[in-house]
């Protein structure tokens, strides 16, 4: 499709590309989704990326690329690139560097797409991936996360929530607990009863999100795209969600282990003692035995009544406030990225700056 550089293109050039990410345990249909969506007639063209191990990808590469050709009669290319993470996993190599690979893409090739679709891997926490395209202004992106959209196997779906396997659990609940929208795929393979009970369990770990039932991924397109879930000044729905408190353990990336920490609290900061604790963190404590590599939070803070964002990379950060009342609703959610993440100290040191 090189040649169509000359075909004048509507897309506009300060207009930012919206990114869908999609997750769910495995084969609960995601990549059957991907194919339903380039097949349909959307008006878009999406750039796919999958965060998947070499061979996986390559797999799922060849069945993409066959239904494009079945389909490609009319003529119309429908996803015009196509990247590749090989070897690792975009979860682990540590955000901005993926956010960088794919807006060097972006760049080269302007024209080509206008919309990107992001299949994560699944046996990983997608929170890291959310979090790396939850971008500020001050970093001039191109991107915009648009949605998270999980897919669940209502077949399997229990089972994997039963697993005792911690991880297991763990995994599944978190997929489910940050998506926007969930799907309750292959609803075809189970009974009413078991489809009441898969709902009710997404419901219990997910009271805000969209749920839709159905087979082989098919879903109307513009209840999963362009959704604009993550707008400035709100602080970005899966950081409201019940989020299970608790510290997990991501996949190992080269000889490091990364694993993020989610709390909650209940109550009101006082501001500068958690602007000094900050400080403390990300500056004086960054030792070998715990490293903060990425932090976000919704706050409430005794000094304003809306609720405040934290952000921040490396030892860079930020309070931003938002216009959106606290009112009565005092919830505190933090989510902390580094190596050697000491969940029960971090607590403690948060509770401290409590009022
Ligand atoms: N019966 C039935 N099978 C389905 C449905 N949706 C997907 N499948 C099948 O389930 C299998 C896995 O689907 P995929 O789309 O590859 O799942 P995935 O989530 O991409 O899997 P991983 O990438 O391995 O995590 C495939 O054989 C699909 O054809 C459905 O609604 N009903
Ligand atoms: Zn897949």
């Amino acid at each position: 499709m090189d040649n169509d550089d000359s075909i004048p293109t509507l897309v506009d050039e300060t207009t930012k590309v919206p990114v869908t990410i999609l997750t769910g345990y495995l084969g609960a249909g995601k990549t059957t989704l991907l194919n339903y969506i380039l097949t349909e007639n959307h008006q878009r063209r999406i750039a796919v990326i999958l965060n998947e191990f070499a061979q996986g990808s390559a797999m799922e590469h060849l069945l993409l690329t066959a239904t494009t050709d079945e389909k490609g009669g009319d003529g119309r290319q429908r996803y015009e690139d196509w990247l590749e993470l090989r070897n690792g996993c975009l979860c682990c190599s540590v955000k901005d560097v993926g956010v960088q690979a794919i807006e060097q893409l972006l760049e080269k090739r302007r024209n080509h797409f206008d919309y990107i679709l992001l299949e994560t891997t699944g046996v990983a926490d997608p929170l890291p991936i959310v979090n790396m395209f939850w971008l500020d202004d001050e970093l001039h992106s191109d991107l915009i996360l648009d949605g998270l959209i999980t897919v669940i196997d209502a077949y399997n779906g229990l089972k994997n929530y039963a697993d005792d396997r911690h991880q297991e659990k763990a995994l599944w609940s978190r997929q489910v607990a940050i998506a926007d929208v969930i799907l309750v795929n292959k609803i075809d393979l189970i009974s009413q009863e078991e489809k009441s009970k898969i709902i009710e369990l997404v419901r219990s770990i997910n009271v805000t999100a969209q749920i839709y039932e159905t087979t082989r991924s098919h879903i109307d397109l513009s209840l999963i795209l362009d959704r604009n879930a993550y707008s400035k000044n709100s602080p970005p729905d899966y950081l409201l969600k019940n989020i299970p408190d608790q510290a997990t353990t991501l996949i190992p990336h080269g000889n490091q282990t990364l694993n993020s920490v989610t709390m909650e609290f209940n109550g009101q900061f006082d501001f500068d003692k958690l602007d000094h604790l900050i400080i403390e963190l990300l500056w004086n404590e960054q030792t070998s035995e715990q490293e903060i590599v990425r932090m976000k939070a919704v706050l409430c803070c005794s000094d304003e009544s809306t609720y405040k964002l934290l952000q921040a990379v490396g030892q860079m950060y930020e309070f931003i406030s938002t216009n959106e009342k606290h009112c009565d609703n005092l919830r505190n959610c933090f989510v902390l990225i580094g190596s050697n993440l000491n969940q029960e100290r971090l607590r403690e040191q948060f509770q401290k700056c409590l009022k």
